[in-house]
C-alpha cells in the first residue's frame, strides 16, 4: 500500500491541505480542504490569524481521517520573511504582524544609514524589500522582543504548535535577510543591529528533517490520522521550485501566485555588482541550491481588483474578459510600491495611467488586460535582465502556481520573451512539499528523478512565441527607465 503524504500549503490568498500518493512512478494529487487567506487591521497593524490558520488544518486533517487515511506524513510551507514571537511559557506573545503591514516602509533607509546596503547584500545576498524579516524586527515592540524567548517563522510556528518542537528551516530562515551566506548562520551584526540574540532563534535545518509525531493532545481533541511531520522546504517559494518541472536546457521558472516570483535554480549564489543594481535575491533552495530571483507584485493586484469588483467575476471570467481586449493599451510598472497595498487597487491603477498621459482603463476587461499584459511585459523584461546577469539566454520558463491557469499572460509572456513557456502545475508548491516528505522518507532517490516524475503525472501546456514584440519590449524599457523611481 503506497505511503500518504500530505502537503499543508499556505499563501497569501489561500491555504490547502493536499494529499499525495506515488502510484506506478506517477503522483497522485487530491485537494482534500481548501480555505480562505488574508490580513485584517488588529492592535493598531495587519495582522494574520494565525490560530485560524491551524484549525482549518485540523478540520483538513479530520477530513482525511474520515476519508480512510489513519496514518500520513505531513509538511508544512507558507508565505515567507513573517513570523511569530512566543514567550518564555512556550505561548504566542502576539499576533503576527503582515509583511504588508505600514510599519517598515522607512526601515530600509533607517537601517543602513547605520550598516550600508553593500555590507548586508555581500553577506546576505538577499534582495531589498522593505518587509523582511530584519526591518520588521529592527521595527518590533522592543518590550515585547525582551519577552521573547523564541522567534519562529510562519511555518515553523505551526509546526511547534503541531508537535512541540522548533526549528528555524533554511530556505525560509534566508528571506529574513540575515542569514550570511558564508557562515550558514544569521550574521551577528545585523542581530545587534535589531537586539536579537542567536538563542532566540531555533537550531537551523535542513528541508527533509524529521520535526516529530503530531502531540497527543491533538489526538484527544480531534479526531486526527496518526501523523508524522517532515520540516519540508518551509518557504512556499522554495516548495514551489522543487515542484517545478524543470523543463528546458537553460530553464527559468515563474512562481506565479499573490507574487510572481521569477528566476533560476543555482549551485552557487550570485551576489556580485550586477545582482545588487537590480535587486535580484539568493534565497536558499533545497539540496544546497539557491533561488536566484526577483520579486514582482504579481496576481495580488488581480485579487484586489477581483474584490474590489465585489466578486462578481471569478478569475477564470477576469481572464476571459481580459482576452476580449487589445493587449499594451497602456505601461504600468506592476513593481511600483503604491500598487504594494494601496486602499483601492483600481483607483490606484487608474490614477497612475492618468498621471502617465495613458488610457484609462475602465471596463472589468480592460483593467485585467491592463494587468495581465504589463506583467508579462514585466516577465520578459526580467527575463532579459536574468540572462544578462548569468551570462546566457533563458531558453524556457516554467510557469506554475495559480497564475499558471491565465492562458493570455503565458501567451504573451511566451512571444513577447520570445522563449517557450511551460505552463503548469499549478499547485507545484503542494508537489514540492510531497517531493521532500518523499525523498526523506526514501520512495523517491533525489529532487532531478522527482521532477521527471512532475513532467509525467501532470499535463504541462507549452506555449511558444507567435512573431516577435521585441519592439514592444524595447518601448516599455524605455517607459520605466523614465517613470521608475531609483529602485532601493
Ligand atoms: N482558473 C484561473 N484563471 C485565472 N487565474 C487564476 C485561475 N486560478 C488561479 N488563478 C490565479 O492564481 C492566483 C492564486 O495563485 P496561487 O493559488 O498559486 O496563490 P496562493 O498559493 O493562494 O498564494 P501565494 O501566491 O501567496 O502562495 C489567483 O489570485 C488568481 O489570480
Ligand atoms: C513576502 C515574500 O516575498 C513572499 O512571501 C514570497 O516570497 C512568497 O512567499 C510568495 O508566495
Ligand atoms: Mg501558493
Amino acid at each position: 500500500m503506497a505511503k500518504t503524504y500530505v502537503a499543508v500549503d499556505i499563501g497569501a490568498s489561500s491555504g490547502r491541505l493536499m494529499l499525495s500518493q506515488l502510484v506506478d512512478g506517477k503522483l497522485k494529487l487530491e485537494e482534500m480542504h481548501r480555505f480562505k487567506n488574508g490580513f485584517t487591521k488588529k492592535d493598531g497593524h495587519d495582522r494574520w490569524d494565525i490560530d485560524h490558520l491551524i484549525q482549518e488544518i485540523f478540520t483538513g486533517l479530520e477530513k482525511i481521517k474520515k476519508a480512510g487515511y489513519t496514518e500520513i506524513t505531513l509538511g508544512i510551507d507558507t508565505w515567507a520573511v513573517d513570523y511569530v514571537l512566543v514567550g518564555k511559557d512556550g505561548e504566542r506573545l502576539n499576533d503576527p504582524v503582515s509583511y504588508r503591514d505600514a510599519r517598515t516602509q522607512e526601515s530600509i533607509e533607517k537601517l543602513t544609514s547605520e550598516l550600508p546596503k553593500e555590507y548586508i547584500y555581500e553577506k546576505t545576498g538577499i534582495q531589498f524589500l522593505d518587509f523582511n524579516t530584519l526591518y520588521q524586527l529592527f521595527e518590533e515592540d522592543q518590550d515585547l522582543l525582551a519577552q521573547t524567548d523564541k522567534i519562529l517563522m510562519i511555518p515553523d510556528y505551526i509546526g511547534y504548535v503541531l508537535t512541540g518542537n522548533a526549528v528555524t528551516e533554511v530556505t525560509n530562515a534566508s528571506t529574513t535577510q540575515m542569514l550570511s551566506l558564508r557562515e550558514g548562520l544569521f550574521d551577528d551584526n545585523l542581530l545587534e543591529k535589531i537586539n536579537v540574540k542567536q538563542e532566540q532563534f531555533p537550531k537551523l535545518v535542513d528541508p527533509g528533517t524529521n520535526l516529530g509525531e503530531l502531540a497527543d493532545k491533538w489526538h484527544q481533541k480531534y479526531d486526527l490520522p496518526k501523523t508524522k511531520v517532515v520540516t519540508v522546504a518551509t518557504h512556499d517559494t522554495a516548495s514551489a521550485v522543487v515542484g517545478t518541472p524543470a523543463v528546458g536546457q537553460r530553464w527559468s521558472y515563474l512562481s506565479s501566485g499573490t507574487w510572481s516570483l521569477i528566476g533560476a535554480e543555482l549551485n552557487v549564489p550570485e551576489n556580485g555588482e550586477a545582482a545588487f543594481e537590480h535587486n535580484y535575491t539568493n534565497e536558499w533552495g533545497a539540496y544546497g541550491t539557491y533561488r536566484f530571483l526577483k520579486n514582482i507584485m504579481g496576481l495580488w493586484i488581480i485579487q484586489n481588483v477581483k474584490e474590489e469588483l465585489d466578486n462578481k467575476y471569478s478569475f477564470a471570467e477576469l481572464a476571459g474578459l481580459a482576452g476580449q481586449e487589445e493587449p499594451f493599451q497602456q505601461f504600468i510598472d506592476v513593481n511600483d510600491d503604491r500598487f504594494q497595498n494601496p486602499a483601492n487597487m483600481i483607483q490606484e491603477l487608474q490614477a497612475y495611467c492618468r498621471e502617465t498621459g495613458q488610457k484609462v482603463p475602465e471596463t472589468p476587461g480592460e483593467i485585467a488586460m491592463a494587468v495581465y499584459s504589463n506583467l508579462s511585459l514585466y516577465y520578459a523584461n526580467e527575463l532579459e535582465i536574468l540572462g544578462n546577469i548569468l551570462g546566457y539566454k533563458v531558453d524556457a520558463l516554467n510557469i506554475v502556481g495559480g497564475g499558471s491557469n491565465v492562458e493570455i499572460m503565458n501567451q504573451l509572456t511566451a512571444t513577447i520573451a520570445g522563449v517557450d513557456v511551460y505552463a503548469g502545475p499549478s499547485e507545484a508548491t503542494a508537489i514540492g512539499n510531497v517531493i521532500v516528505q518523499m525523498i526523506a522518507e526514501g520512495d523517491i532517490l533525489n529532487v532531478y528523478l522527482a521532477r521527471r516524475i512532475i513532467a509525467d503525472s501532470f499535463p504541462l501546456k507549452k506555449y511558444s512565441p507567435e512573431g516577435s514584440l521585441q519592439y514592444k519590449l524595447n518601448e516599455y524599457q524605455a517607459f520605466l527607465k523614465e517613470t521608475k523611481k531609483t529602485t532601493v
